[in-house]
């Protein structure tokens, strides 16, 4: 008994460096439909999500929902195409796309981090303009490609002590319009207009995989590329790593692709040495200072 108390005090104490340099950090994560699991592995997610912002960090949570929507449509009969990861979305989908993301998910996990004793607060991208859409590809319908962030509501949020969690569905430029949009690409545009110092892209699996299957824990854009032109990278990996590229090329430090099944897998990646998943990063100087 007595030895595991000295584990966690040295545990602890190992971590202060990572903490020390997270220390007014803003962290995206992006919590996908896949990780999210059963209870455990939400209350789970969310003690990480509450202890980053415990000791410093801003974290802000973008969330996914795929597999919830799949449910809610196969009740109602409705089926769904995709291309290159993306759902095709008709009208009667994007409706219930933003009943279960900006109802059913975003509430299930805003109550999750107030349990654990956090300040969340849920909002989608069509909260004060947050994130502004026009059509992605004419072949997916409603689906949309954030063209305007206005992203001062998350530092709001953030500098008032909550913690943002919010849905990827987002507004048009013409009135009454809704989009939804991949719940990647729109952790990726948050980041990239926070220009954040990480975003973890939390997923089912360990990393992504090389031709022979072997999670690579380092990639540049060059690895993406060709792992996409021969088919390695696939289905909904390809919006994952599409976004990393755009991140870190908006002048996001470093994107990695988390295995969220792993319990802590937020305090693994940020206040280790061991780090997890696959990281992409860029080896310029940051250009932009971070605006407050
Ligand atoms: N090269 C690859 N490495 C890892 N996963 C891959 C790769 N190519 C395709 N995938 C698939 O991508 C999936 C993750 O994407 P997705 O199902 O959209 O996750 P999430 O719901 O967590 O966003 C993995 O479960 C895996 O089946
Ligand atoms: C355009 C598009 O594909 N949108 C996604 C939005 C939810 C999402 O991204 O959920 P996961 O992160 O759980 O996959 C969808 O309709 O499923």
């Amino acid at each position: 008994m007595d030895r595991d108390w000295i584990a966690t005090a040295r545990t602890l104490s190992e971590a202060l460096p990572y903490l020390q340099r997270y220390t007014g950090a803003v962290v995206v994560v992006k919590f996908g439909g896949n990780a999210m699991g059963d209870e455990e592995a939400m209350a789970d997610f969310a003690r990480d999500i509450v202890l980053m912002r415990q000791v410093g960090i801003f974290p802000v949570v973008v969330h996914g929902g795929g597999p919830m929507i799949n449910e809610m449509l196969g009740k109602l009969g409705i089926e769904s195409q995709w291309v290159r990861g993306k759902r095709v979305t008709d009208k009667a989908t994007v409706e219930v796309v933003e009943m279960i993301l900006s109802g059913l998910v975003n509430k299930r996990i805003v109550q999750a981090i107030n349990d654990q004793g956090g300040r969340a607060v849920g909002i989608s991208g069509k909260d004060d303009d947050l994130m502004v859409c026009e059509a992605d590809d004419p072949e997916l319908g409603f689906v949309g490609r954030p063209v305007e962030m206005n992203v001062q509501v998350i530092r709001d949020l953030y500098n008032a002590g909550m913690i943002p969690v919010i849905a990827p569905v987002a507004t048009g430029m013409a009135d009454n319009e809704t989009f939804n949009v991949n719940g990647d690409t729109a952790a990726g545009a948050i980041a990239g207009a926070l220009r954040a110092d990480r975003l973890l892209l939390l997923t089912d699996v360990a990393g992504v995989k090389n031709k022979a299957g072997e999670v690579m824990t380092q990639l540049t854009p060059e690895d993406v590329t060709a792992l996409i032109e021969d088919g390695t990278i696939a289905g909904g990996m390809i919006p994952k790593v599409e976004t990393a590229l755009k991140a870190v090329d908006e002048g996001v430090r470093a994107v990695v692709i988390v295995d969220g099944r792993v319990a802590n897998a937020c305090l693994l990646e940020l206040f280790t040495e061991h780090g997890a998943g696959s990281m992409i990063r860029s080896t310029e100087p940051r250009v932009k200072p971070r605006s407050e």
